[in-house]
């Protein structure tokens, strides 16, 4: 429990060699969308701007989601109080073990503390959201509220999920419902904490890395830290008030041929502020082949990709050992 930086500063934990924090960091930004077809852009022009920002950022924000901005800001009180908690109270859900068998986890770092080369600037809370009913059970009950709350934002952005994802499979020219009928039930929020970083020249909130789901839904707070990796420059993901971030997965790369882009990003931490981001991530159903869209193969086009079951896609992922290594490799014909 020492681990968590939100009961204390281990500043002796951090490891001064890290090289990963390059710069500079661009003023370029991902695109934001405007859902709300009968306040501006058709539902066509809209699929097209979600396509484009998928084709070259992997990443958009969304504004007039759907889901209650009040639900919002009332998920990230929860998830900021839930780390001001006292140490006490967040031991239950403590963990150092990757292979932990609690349903709710709470790790310092990535999940792999005494193994990884440098400790991260981050406490992590992790929790399965389907069955819903049953998942909510094993969740904090403190602070009060946590699940009724939670519970009610679990189930909005699980139903903004299939929207998001029609517009995007209407942008590539797929059939109703391609995505939909892809996506699986099982679902998962990590709650990342970043507090303030006493000297955020030694470490990183997280390290560069792919989703790799189908897609995620982040909530972040209104603290700058998420950046993506474009045309070798770090670009920041800027708070949008009230908007998502929505990110590509590497199985949406894989099904649409390589036509959208799953992008690397990270977190960097500041010396002022904590900063708090929910990823929601949505995977793909665990009993179909994974291959590209047919409609998007053909002899011009040719598959990039085989097709496999998730399982043996976390299976080679879970096992990476160097960060740089290209997790799709193995999928490639
Ligand atoms: O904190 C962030 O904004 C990034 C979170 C993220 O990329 C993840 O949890 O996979
Ligand atoms: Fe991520």
């Amino acid at each position: 429990m020492e681990k968590l930086i939100s009961n204390n500063n281990p500043m002796e934990k951090l490891i001064s060699n890290n090289n990963q924090l390059q710069r500079p960091l661009s003023r370029g930004f991902v695109p934001v969308i405007d859902l709300d077809e009968t306040a501006g852009d058709s539902r066509a022009v809209i699929s097209q701007k979600i396509l484009k920002a998928c084709q070259e950022f992997g990443f958009f924000q969304v504004i007039n989601h759907g889901v209650p901005e009040d639900l919002m800001k009332d998920t990230m009180s929860m998830f900021k109080e839930f780390f001001d908690l006292p140490a006490e109270d967040k031991a239950i859900f403590y963990t150092e073990d990757a292979r932990s068998k609690k349903h709710c986890t709470l790790y310092p770092s990535s999940m792999i503390y005494a193994t990884e080369d440098v400790h991260l600037w981050r406490d992590n809370l992790k929790h399965n959201c389907h069955p819903l009913e049953k998942c909510i059970l094993e969740w904090p009950e403190k602070p009060t509220g946590y699940r009724q709350v939670v519970g009610s934002y679990a189930a909005e952005v699980t139903k903004m999920v299939p929207r998001i994802l029609e517009l995007i499979g209407e942008g590539l020219g797929l059939e109703s419902g391609y995505f939909e009928s892809k996506l699986g039930e099982v679902s998962s929020l990590s709650v990342n904490h970043y507090p303030p970083c006493p000297d955020p020249s030694l470490t990183l909130g997280l390290s560069k890395h792919c989703d790799p789901n189908l897609v995620t839904i982040l909530l972040q707070d209104d603290v700058c830290g998420l950046q993506i990796f474009k045309d070798n420059e770090w670009i920041g993901v800027d708070p949008v008030p009230n908007a998502f971030v929505v990110n590509i997965g590497y199985q949406l790369q894989i099904m649409s041929n390589n036509k959208l882009k799953s992008v690397e990003h990270r977190a960097v931490t500041n010396s002022r502020t904590a900063r708090t981001s929910a990823a929601f991530f949505f995977n793909p159903r665990d009993d179909i082949m994974i291959e590209p869209a047919e409609v998007l193969v053909n002899a011009s086009n040719p598959p990039v990709f085989r097709a496999f079951q998730y399982i043996e896609f976390l299976r080679n992922y879970m096992t990476k050992t160097d960060i740089n290594d290209d997790a799709l490799e193995h999928f490639k014909l």
